[in-house]
């Protein structure tokens, strides 16, 4: 595979409505949208860094950088022989794997689109319909929060993750448990929100029956996540830890985890996807695929990976109308049956670019 054209538009999208977590608050979402080139076909992907390195090291900024000095004019001038490569050409790049995803991602797209088949196909997906999840950011009430999971409920989604914090979790659980009973699969997010000397609120969070609590402490924690689990009841899903297939191997071995949730984005691309995703499948850990409040670029390239088998828990990969008053695809994500998104089975991702609503959030552009 020869990429002949990189070209990068920086694009912010206001949300529909602010999505707030233990680490701040969302109004709009500033991404870059990769496009690459070759053989008459175009590739797509999302660079799904935030505007500010509070999730993981990157920033928008940072991945630009990243990219346009040490990936772009290596990539131009080297022959592919899959998108595999891509990750093994810049394995000496540490971390900064929002960079690396975003450009990988766009590769894998343009392979599957020059090759006839879709993403998920050429992921080895074996799945033609996902069942997908919400995640409800912090509520300034409890009431609030209670009609927006009846809302997404109304739809069908198949899990309800809702976020938690210090002082804004044991009653926010009960309160939904109370109204929506125990049959609904709820998890909480607590985005690295406690410590182990939270031990006692994390504990009250067990009668609850949660399927899972994600990444209650560190970010860069498997340690002593592996000493919390080993005092609650409640599957503990890591997140923000997994960066890596060592970094999840290291989890599974110490116990510090019974789910990983994996982004595509946060482990450098959708061949370190695919990797962790197959030793969870040895180790019996099921995954699922988290969202980084994506586009409809990123949100199918979030379905393609779900296809895989062993994403057995629903994502967080919602429709658009979620999150877009206008998505920068054509169709829109939707469900086509309560809470089910259908693969699509068309070349590469199979959602066409809507460049008119790229036109519309565009800040800049830059061709490589
Ligand atoms: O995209 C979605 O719908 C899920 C968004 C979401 O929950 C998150 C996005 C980005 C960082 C975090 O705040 C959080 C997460 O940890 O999963
Ligand atoms: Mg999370």
């Amino acid at each position: 595979m020869k990429i002949e054209k990189v070209k990068f538009d920086r694009l912010k999208m206001p949300l529909l409505s602010s999505f707030q977590t233990s680490f701040g608050t969302v109004t709009a979402r500033e991404f870059v949208l990769v496009s690459v080139f070759g053989e008459g076909h175009v590739g797509y992907a999302e660079c799904v860094a935030m505007d500010a390195p509070v999730y993981n090291e990157e920033t928008i900024d940072s991945a630009l950088h990243v990219a346009e000095q040490f990936i772009i004019p290596k990539l131009l001038e080297t022959e592919l022989d899959t998108p595999e490569d891509f990750s093994t050409i810049f394995s000496w790049i540490r971390k900064n794997n929002m960079a690396k995803s975003g450009i990988e991602s766009a590769i894998w797209d343009l392979y599957a689109k020059q090759n006839g088949i879709s993403l998920s196909k050429a992921l080895g997906g074996n799945k033609e319909e996902i069942e997908v999840g919400v995640s409800i950011g912090i509520e300034p009430t409890v009431e609030g929060l209670l009609k927006k999971v009846e809302g997404f409920l109304e739809e069908g989604y198949k899990k309800i993750k809702i976020k938690i914090k210090p002082g804004v979790d044991v009653e926010r659980v009960k309160a939904v448990r109370e109204r929506f009973g125990y049959d609904i699969p709820l998890m909480a997010d607590a985005n690295s929100a406690y410590t182990l000397a939270d031990l006692e609120t994390l504990k009250q969070l067990d009668q609850y029956k949660l399927i899972m609590i994600e990444q209650p402490l560190a970010h860069d924690d498997i340690v002593d996540h592996s000493k919390l689990q080993r005092e609650l009841e409640t599957p503990i899903c890591l997140d923000e830890s997994i960066h890596s297939l060592e970094d999840a191997r290291k989890a599974i071995e110490l116990g510090s985890c019974k789910i990983i949730n994996i982004k595509i984005g946060r482990v450098g691309g959708l061949t370190q996807a695919k990797k962790i995703h197959d030793l969870c499948q040895e180790k019996g850990i099921p995954v699922w695929c988290g969202g980084m409040l994506e586009s409809g670029i990123g949100r199918a390239h979030n379905i393609a990976v779900a296809s895989l088998s062993n994403f057995t828990i629903p994502g967080d990969t919602s429709a658009s109308k979620k999150y877009w008053a206008e998505d920068i695809i054509e169709p829109d994500v939707v469900l086509s049956k309560p809470g089910i998104v259908t693969v699509p089975k068309e070349p590469g991702i199979g959602y066409k670019l809507r460049q008119d609503v790229v036109d519309k959030y565009l800040l800049s552009s830059k061709v490589y």
